[in-house]
């Protein structure tokens, strides 16, 4: 099938056709034999790649129809060409020239096609292995450059259909060579015929896919290479520093997750496939290439008679070496693939492997495969990222509870158990459990969209992590105590998340559509404003923590009857303070044009993130009772927007979102991996992790030590109205016609943006991570007290005028005590909240053990603080990811996949800090802290 001039008949004797010789019979045999196979195999592969959505193997699938037309082509095309010449009959003959001219063009179209899509296919793996940030780009446009690619092949091989033409060969006529072939004055031409068709075809087609292939594919085996230094990443998993926050999950203490490997192996398996893919490509194309260049440098030698045959040949194999590749495509999607493997096989069985044989037989079938690493499915020091260990793994429990216990991996085959055995006996390497992977049924998602990151988890149904991916999202800070976020910026981290999470899924052999329902667990009362017309936000985001409104807030103090900044409460549950959503709302009303315009134009829309991430991901424009409990327009009576504080505020009340409850289906993925996926789970992040937390009943209480930190406390059906300085918030509504149930919250300005300030303005320390160490190197503070309150203070105080003070300073002051007296701040601070609830509950519920999460929860040394300052123990889940864990539960709910029930009996498995020192010496400290909170504030005038 090449264009190489191989069909021209200049050395055929006069009315004679020459016989044919054998090899090039028997290659026309075993050529249509093997076009045979590739017609089956292929038309296979593109059925099940296109009937699963696999939305990565798009290239593929195309790749897949274009073999099957070639496939098909190759009898008429290719092996008649020889087998007219066999049977010697004039009708035959004359078919065969009758097609012949379009069916090559055809094919030579169809074959170009396919090696742009290996080119469009390696580049996006080349994108992965280096993290390219245009790879969004690219996948969101694999259609358009699949487009790209057929066009650019139609241009430069559909002329050939005009390059020759069958002229009468009258002294030959009524016999098989009664036609001729000629060249047409467009191909003699110096511009067509040898500027585009000798150069520009052959370096576009042949020699530029080869070299750029070659490129690539070397520097991705070179990655892979690398990646593949498994002995380097194990020590990094048990050594102490940092994993980035950009490429996985936090660290817990002097416990490391080394969650950087299993982004290595999630890689591989998909790149081995195209890596072996272009190889065989290569190869097929190895004599084309050579060819090729034979003919740039001597065409007249090639047609000397003396080596003409073996350039026929070598044509001729060429295409039976192309074929040949493509009936082996099959054999190599299903050794390297194992998400490939259970498609077909699902399809050629007509039934559901996962159903019929688990998850886990179908891994040991393959254990002897080439494809042993890449059916890994490994979790890595599980009894610190997940729960349980799930009851049904093979070794005994015991062994997983030792605590010296670094690291354990879940494995799919007991052949890879032994290769990592091997590996670990090398590298010296102890403490390592192996187990069988066995994945439960239910996969749900879960976005947990915070002030720090964005990241998406998918979790099993008992609560063990599977696979997810952190971003880390940017803070804007325009002016002293101004906070604001890109909402694009949060859009794009939460689909770069889902995506590379997918990824991370498919790569251990699970299809993403497994995901059976996401939740949303997000930041709240942030604002964000945007044209319902062009989905595109207005302006920034005004982040929760932000104060422009201290003064707008004092303005509407004054026009209460009351003139209190508590004369809602008994409506909203909230006081009025810049912290919520109506004021800033109020604010972009006022103040940004572009909002007043859009308002004008009818096509303004509010809402909080958990909103804002609903309407892209679905086209939905809702937001659940807990962010709507966060606004100041939410009557917790009555369940819907509340008309006096609208009208109060001057909202316009058909901008904001339709009040759902935190458990149901709102809507539907409109794209992506997970399209069609439904959105069944949506709380804001702090009441997403009380339900995590499994608070379920009166008294249940959490802290989440995120960016700030918040202290809820279920109190059932009944909504407390605060006298101690809390708010009265929605704590779930788990399904539109279950009960509400509320909470008293203590909100804490001060947590992890303390950490995050002393690392980026103070450049103390380069990583979060590192606190813990710098901190323990020094008994105590010194005397030196912090109060970050950067923009503000909250509970008890909601003095939004007080600003950041740092008492106590002598010539020895370090940066360690200073980082020090930060982190008993934030103790400090979640301390009065617990007092303040314990009031308010009237000393009926007693807070004996805090039930604690967050980021900041990875450093032991402020649980052990916490502890101590609070005289209460302290729990923390080895699930640190309890918010996104509690959006899970809710989306399971909001799905009706599991009832309330099923949860409440998972109980997961804490890590303890009980209380140390004295109480006197904890009341002296507590009095000057409170000393020092009265210094910072009333600050700003
Ligand atoms: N080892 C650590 N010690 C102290 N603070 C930490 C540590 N690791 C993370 N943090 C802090 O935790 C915060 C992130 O917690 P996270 O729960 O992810 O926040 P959010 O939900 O607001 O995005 C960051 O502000 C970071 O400074
Ligand atoms: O981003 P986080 O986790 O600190 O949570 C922010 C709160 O929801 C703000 O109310």
């Amino acid at each position: 099938m090449t264009d190489s001039g191989a069909l021209l008949s200049d050395n055929v004797p006069e009315c004679t056709v020459p016989e044919i010789s054998d090899p090039r019979l028997y290659m026309a045999v075993g050529g249509t034999s093997l076009s045979v196979i590739s017609l089956f195999c292929n038309s296979l592969i593109a059925i099940v790649l296109i009937r699963s959505s696999h939305t990565h193997f798009f290239f593929f699938a195309l790749l897949a129809i274009s073999d099957t037309f070639l496939s098909v082509m190759y009898g008429p095309v290719i092996a008649m060409e020889i087998i007219k010449d066999v049977f010697r009959e004039l009708w035959l003959t004359r078919i065969f020239w009758s097609y012949m001219p379009s069916l090559l063009t055809a094919c030579n179209i169809s074959m170009t096609f396919s090696t742009f899509l290996i080119i469009l296919a390696t580049t996006e793996r080349f994108m992965i292995t280096i993290k390219s940030e245009r790879l969004r780009w690219f996948r969101t446009h694999r259609g358009f450059l699949a487009g790209c690619a057929l066009v650019l092949a139609v241009l430069l091989k559909g002329g050939m259909f005009w390059e020759f033409v069958m002229l009468p060969n009258e002294p030959c006529t009524g016999t098989l060579l009664e036609r001729e072939i000629a060249l047409t004055n467009l191909s003699l031409t110096v511009s067509y015929g040898k500027v585009f068709k000798f150069y520009v075809r052959n370096i576009c087609t042949v020699l530029f896919p080869f070299i750029f292939l070659i490129f690539l594919n070397i520097y991705i085996v070179f990655t892979l290479r690398r990646q593949q230094r498994a002995a380097a990443l194990f020590r990094f998993a048990t050594s102490r520093h940092k994993i980035d926050t950009r490429t996985e999950t936090a660290t817990k203490g002097n416990r490391v997750l080394c969650l950087a490997m299993f982004l290595q192996l999630q890689v591989r398996s998909a790149t081995r496939l195209t890596v072996l893919i272009v190889c065989s490509f290569l190869i097929s194309n190895a004599l084309n290439v050579a060819f090729t260049v034979m003919e740039f440098w001597d065409l007249d030698l090639l047609m000397a008679t003396d080596y003409f045959k073996w350039y026929e040949y070598g044509t001729d194999f060429v295409s039976v070496m192309y074929i040949f590749v493509c009936a082996t495509r099959l054999l190599m999607y299903v050794v390297c693939n194992e998400e490939i493997r259970n498609e077909v096989y699902k399809f050629l069985c007509g039934l559901s492997s996962y159903n019929r044989k688990g998850f886990r037989k179908q891994s040991n079938s393959t254990s002897k495969g080439t494809s042993e690493l890449d059916s890994i499915a490994l979790t890595i020091a599980r009894r610190l990222i997940g729960s349980d260990l799930p009851e049904t793994h093979t070794t005994n429990d015991e062994e997983a509870n030792d605590s010296n216990v670094s690291l354990v991996l879940i494995l799919h085959s007991s052949s890879t158990s032994e290769w990592f055995s091997r590996l670990f006996q090398q590298i010296k390497f102890n403490n390592v459990i192996y187990r069988k992977y066995q994945r439960k049924k239910m996969l749900i998602g879960a976005i947990d969209q915070g002030t720090s990151s964005s990241r998406f988890l998918v979790f099993e149904d008992n609560g063990d992590l599977v696979a997810s991916h952190q971003i880390e999202v940017r803070q804007l800070f325009p002016h002293p105590g101004w906070v604001e976020m890109d909402p694009i910026e949060l859009i794009n981290t939460v689909t770069e998340c889902i995506d590379m999470t997918c990824e991370k899924l498919r790569n251990f052999g699970i299809s993403p559509s497994e995901i059976q329902s996401v939740g949303i667990a997000n930041q709240r009362e942030t604002t964000v404003v945007w044209d319902r017309d062009s989905g595109q936000p207005l302006c920034n985001a005004i982040v929760w923590l932000d104060t422009r409104t201290s003064q707008l807030a004092q303005e509407y103090i004054d026009k209460t009857d009351t003139k209190s900044k508590d004369s809602f409460k008994s409506v909203a549950g909230l006081p009025i303070h810049p912290y919520f959503s109506a004021l800033k709302l109020r604010w972009l009303l006022d103040n940004v044009p572009a909002v007043r315009e859009c308002r004008e134009r009818g096509s303004l829309m509010f809402g909080t993130v958990d909103s804002w991430l609903m309407f892209k991901l679905t086209g939905v424009h809702c937001t659940d009772v807990t962010n709507a409990s966060r606004t100041l327009l939410f009557d917790l009576a009555t369940r819907s927007w509340s008309t006096e504080l609208c009208n109060f505020f001057q909202i316009p009340t058909n901008i904001l979102p339709e009040i759902r409850s935190s458990a149901e289906i709102y809507g539907h993925f409109i794209e992506g991996p997970l399209e069609g996926t439904p959105i069944a789970g949506c709380l804001g992040d702090q009441q997403a992790a009380l339900v995590g937390h499994g608070c379920w009943s009166l008294g249940d209480a959490k802290t989440t030590y995120g960016t700030g930190t918040f202290m809820l406390c279920n109190t059932g059906e009944k909504a407390i109205v605060s006298k101690n300085g809390l708010l009265t918030t929605v704590a779930f509504q788990l399904g539109s016609e279950s009960p509400m149930c509320f909470a008293l919250e203590g909100s804490g300005s001060i947590g992890g943006n303390v950490v995050r300030f002393l690392r980026d303005n103070f450049k103390f320390i380069k990583e979060a991570s590192e606190m813990e160490g710098i901190c323990r190197t020094v008994e105590d503070t010194d005397g030196v007290f912090f109060v970050p309150c950067f923009t503000g203070l909250y509970t008890p105080q909601w003095d939004p005028t007080a600003r950041g003070i740092i008492v106590g300073l002598t010539q020895c002051t370090t940066i360690a005590h200073i980082c020090l007296a930060a982190l008993r701040a934030v103790a400090f601070q979640c301390t009065e909240m617990l007092e303040a609830i314990e009031h308010d509950m009237e000393n009926t519920t007693k807070i004996n053990t805090l039930k604690a999460d967050g980021g900041m929860t990875a450093n032991t040394l402020f649980n052990e603080l916490q502890a101590e300052i609070a005289g209460r123990k302290i729990e923390t889940p080895r699930n640190t990811e309890i918010s996104a864990w509690g959006a899970a539960i809710a989306a399971a709910i909001g799905a009706r996949l599991i009832s309330i029930a099923d949860f409440g009996t998972r109980q997961a498995k804490f890590a303890r800090f009980e209380p140390k020192g004295d109480s006197l010496v904890r009341e002296v400290e507590m009095a000057r802290w409170k000393d020092a909170v009265r210094r910072a504030q009333n600050w700003q005038k």
